[in-house]
């Protein structure tokens, strides 16, 4: 069974290439989710986008993806520097994801700075633009391919 992958964006991402584009680029969100679909179906791995600006949305998402998706690709946007609630859906579904943040939020205000995903990511990426999600999508295609590679090894 092929490999799935769910891409998450936060509060204000539906913004995205026309919110503070010094800071965010001019790129739209949909413009990034036909990017990684197309990339996904290159790279063999399914993939679902979901965008909310609601928390408790953002944490039914999560834990409907409990079983059925390998990896998440979260930019919780603002919901970084503030929820627990997030963060216990992705404990809670077992799920490895990466979080990743368009702007360099280490460059900005202080309290961008603290993340309460950070210590449970598999990953973060930070202050690459829309290229992150590019980046992110081929890890995690990439990571799928050494692990199955291990696990034929192990088989055989
Ligand atoms: O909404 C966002 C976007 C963000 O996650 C980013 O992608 O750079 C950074 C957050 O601090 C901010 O609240």
């Amino acid at each position: 069974m092929g490999k799935s992958i769910l891409l998450i964006n936060g509060p204000n991402l539906n913004l995205l290439g026309t919110r503070e584009p010094h800071i965010y680029g001019s790129t739209t969100l949909a413009d990034v989710e036909v990017s990684a679909r197309t990339q996904a179906t290159e790279l063999g791995v399914s993939i679902d986008t979901f965008q909310s600006n609601h928390e408790g949305a953002i944490v039914d998402r999560i834990q409907a993806a409990r079983g059925n998706v390998d990896a998440i690709i979260i930019n919780p946007g603002a919901y970084t520097h503030t929820s627990v609630a997030i963060r216990d859906a992705l404990l809670g579904v077992e799920i490895p994801f990466i979080e990743l943040h368009v702007s360099n939020v280490h460059a900005r205000e202080p309290w961008r700075h603290h993340s309460y995903f950070s210590d449970k990511a598999s990953g973060i990426i930070v202050g690459l633009g829309v290229y992150g999600y590019k980046v992110a999508l081929e890890h995690v295609a990439l990571n799928f391919k050494e692990k199955e590679k291990k696990e034929t090894k192990a088989v055989l």
